[in-house]
């Protein structure tokens, strides 16, 4: 079966607050986006990989290839206004029948595990998406202040989200709509279930400069 993943990296990176876009920041000696696009090639030396990028950090992008020497086969996209538009750039890239990942390029300790599990998954489910338990209290704000819910009506949602290829471009076909937060939201919204993996609690969004200590801490 052909498997496909769309890594999407179009995003402004405003929580980050550095002028380097957050996917080319180095850690551990080289940019976050290597680290992501080559554990998806450990997982699958035949992985078609997509990668989505602004057209203006396409040329950067290669050169930063260049100047280190990375190998893993790749095409680019470009990104769009939104994470759904960016993420539609790229599913145009890819060819029904298949499977096809959608994964935060930001998200570059998920493990070979999970890549795995949730590819696997998705063969029967068609629909597949890492999770991790809530390990704090949560609270939920009401209009006269706020109460204590159970965490264990609750997970955290993480990439790569996995599904059938033709399934995923009839999601995305939908008009766009603010409460697409991720890819599960846009398959729901078509009255799909989707199944829940287990995650990696390294699998961390580096969206703010704390997350890229973690990350030097993680490898
Ligand atoms: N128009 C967009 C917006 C987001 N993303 C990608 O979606 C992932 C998750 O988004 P997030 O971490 O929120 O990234 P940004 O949108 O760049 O961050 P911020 O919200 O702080 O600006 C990132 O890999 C980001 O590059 C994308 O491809 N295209
Ligand atoms: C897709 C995602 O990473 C799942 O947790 C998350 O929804 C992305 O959200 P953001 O608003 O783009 O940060």
């Amino acid at each position: 079966m052909k498997k496909s993943v769309i890594i999407v990296a179009g995003g402004k990176g405003l929580r980050m607050g550095s002028e380097l876009p957050k996917q080319f920041l180095p850690v551990g000696g080289k940019p976050v986006l290597m680290h992501t696009l080559e554990v998806f090639r450990k997982y699958d030396a035949t992985l078609q990989i997509i990668l989505v990028l602004p057209k203006e950090q396409q040329d950067f992008w290669k050169q930063l290839c260049k100047e280190h020497g990375f190998a893993v086969e790749h095409l680019i996209a470009s990104g769009g206004e939104t994470r759904f538009h960016s993420v539609k750039n790229g599913l145009a890239l890819v060819q029904a029948p298949g499977l096809v990942g959608v994964h935060d390029g930001v998200r570059p300790f998920v493990s070979v595990d999970v890549i795995s599990r949730c590819y696997d998954l998705a063969k029967e489910q068609k629909a597949v998406i890492p999770v991790i338990d809530v390990v704090e209290t949560l609270r939920h704000l009401t209009d006269g202040g706020s109460e204590t819910v159970s965490r264990n009506d609750y997970k955290l949602v993480q990439t790569p989200q996995v599904f059938d290829v033709e399934l995923l471009k009839r999601a995305y076909a939908q008009e766009f709509t603010p409460f697409f937060t991720d890819d599960a939201s846009v398959v729901e919204a078509m009255g799909v279930p989707v199944y829940l993996a287990e995650g990696n609690r390294e699998n961390i969004k580096i969206t703010t400069p704390f997350d890229l200590k973690v990350g030097s801490a993680l490898l």
